[in-house]
């Protein structure tokens, strides 16, 4: 596959880049930019090259038209910040502003479009409105442009910035996407075992799914997070308030059933902490998952549980882990999260390898002070790692491939 350096000469070509820059906000302040500093040095080589670099990037999900909470203005000032250098913020993604500022850039020079989801095509199902979107990004950068594909954490989306553009313009793998994909590989080719998953996280409907396919490849599964609750329905607990997908019950039973058949270890939390709202001076209780109050939600894992997940993982030579444990975001809920990134980095001290994966579950280990070096990998891609884990294709690589 080719990377940056197969491009030829880059200097005054424009280049689309494709970046993860889906950061946590707390209102427009970004409160962890780790996906933005692995970033940085695509955009450096791609600027150092003499290219004109137009970066395109999403910010949570909004539904196909503007909302001012998922600009990403924020990220173009600390893009700059980073870089050393101005990044022209355009306010819209392929239109007038969109021209003007790529128009006006130099060689070496750095711009960034407004969130590409504020745009219906980007992430249409619909092939056609989906082309139609991506032949508007290549009018904006022309067609002698480049497309090179760095946002590893959505590489899973066959999304019109991801995947229609690199059928579009001559393209390349960036740096952060083939460094990702070289340290994953050590967990699908032969990992040490035991391999252990652990799951968590808000993206329930998402990542449900992905327990088919890890059931036939991990040793343990662990699951916590806004997840478990569909999980502890499942076996029959009443859930209180907590994030359910009732629709998800019935395969929850299933997998239940299979991973009992099958030997493999799934472990749910026996205890959470509550809560009668989402908020981070909430008064927190820990009750069994057998008392789940009717009127309060769970928003962490409960002590017991993090013990038994610690032990869990401490016998593992493999430790993949994606979703926090609970809305570590507020103190009160955070002892999960915390436990579960001490055991993986006892993972790491006992020569084993232990993986983190996802926005905030990197965000997490580093707002609760850990140490980076403590982990084998912080991956930037959540639901992109835990797929690839699965084996599947990801559509923003193999597109790269043809
Ligand atoms: N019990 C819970 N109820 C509600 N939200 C929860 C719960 N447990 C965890 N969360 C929230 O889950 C969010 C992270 O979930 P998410 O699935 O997006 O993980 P991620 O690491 O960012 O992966 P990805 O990169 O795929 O998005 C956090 O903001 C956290 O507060
Ligand atoms: O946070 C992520 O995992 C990536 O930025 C992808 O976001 P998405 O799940 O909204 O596609």
């Amino acid at each position: 596959m080719s990377g940056i350096e197969d491009l030829g000469d880059l200097a005054g070509r424009r280049v689309l880049v494709r970046s993860d820059l889906n950061v946590p906000l707390d209102g427009d302040r970004i409160t962890d930019d780790g996906r933005i500093r692995a970033s940085v040095p695509t955009i450096e080589q791609l600027a150092g090259a003499g290219a004109r670099v137009v970066v395109t990037a999403h910010l949570g999900r909004p539904k196909g038209e503007p909302e001012a909470k998922y600009s990403l203005r924020p990220v173009a000032t600390r893009l700059g910040e980073l870089l050393g250098t101005d990044v022209a913020f355009a306010t819209d993604t392929v239109g007038e502003s969109a021209h003007a500022v790529v128009g006006a850039l130099h060689d070496g020079q750095v711009a960034l479009l407004e969130n590409v989801r504020f745009n219906p095509g980007e992430t249409s199902k619909d092939d056609a409105e989906r082309g139609a979107f991506a032949d508007q990004l290549v009018e904006l950068v022309g067609p002698d442009a480049a497309f090179v594909s760095d946002g590893f954490g959505v590489v899973h989306r066959k999304q019109a910035s991801v995947y229609d553009v690199a059928q579009r313009l001559p393209h390349a793998m960036g740096g952060l996407v083939a460094r990702e994909i070289d340290v994953l590989r050590q967990l699908t080719d032969d990992p040490q075992r035991p391999f252990a998953v652990v799951l968590g996280g808000s993206k329930v409907s998402d990542k449900l799914a992905v327990i088919d396919n890890l059931l036939g490849k991990a040793d343990r599964l662990l699951v916590g997070g806004g997840m478990m609750f569909t999980f502890l329905a499942a076996q029959g607990h009443a859930v209180g308030t907590s994030l359910l997908e009732e629709d998800q019950v019935e395969t929850c039973r299933g997998y239940l059933e299979r991973a009992a058949a099958e030997g493999v270890e799934l472990l749910l939390p026996t205890d959470t902490v509550v809560a009668p709202e989402f908020k981070a001076d909430a008064p927190a209780t820990v009750v069994s998952v057998e008392a789940i109050p009717d009127d309060q939600m769970g928003l962490d894992i409960g002590p017991q549980t993090a013990t038994a997940f610690a032990s869990a993982l401490t016998g593992a030579r493999t430790v993949f882990w994606n979703g926090p444990m609970g809305v570590f975001e507020f103190d009160a809920f955070s002892a999960g999260t915390r436990a579960v990134a001490e055991a993986l980095t006892k993972v790491t001290a006992a020569g084993g390898l232990s993986v983190v994966g996802g926005g905030d579950s990197a965000a997490a280990v580093r707002s609760l002070g850990f140490d980076e070096a403590a982990f084998g990998h912080i991956s930037t891609g959540g639901g992109a790692s835990l797929e690839f884990l699965e084996g599947k294709d990801l559509p923003g690589i193999d597109v790269l491939e043809s």
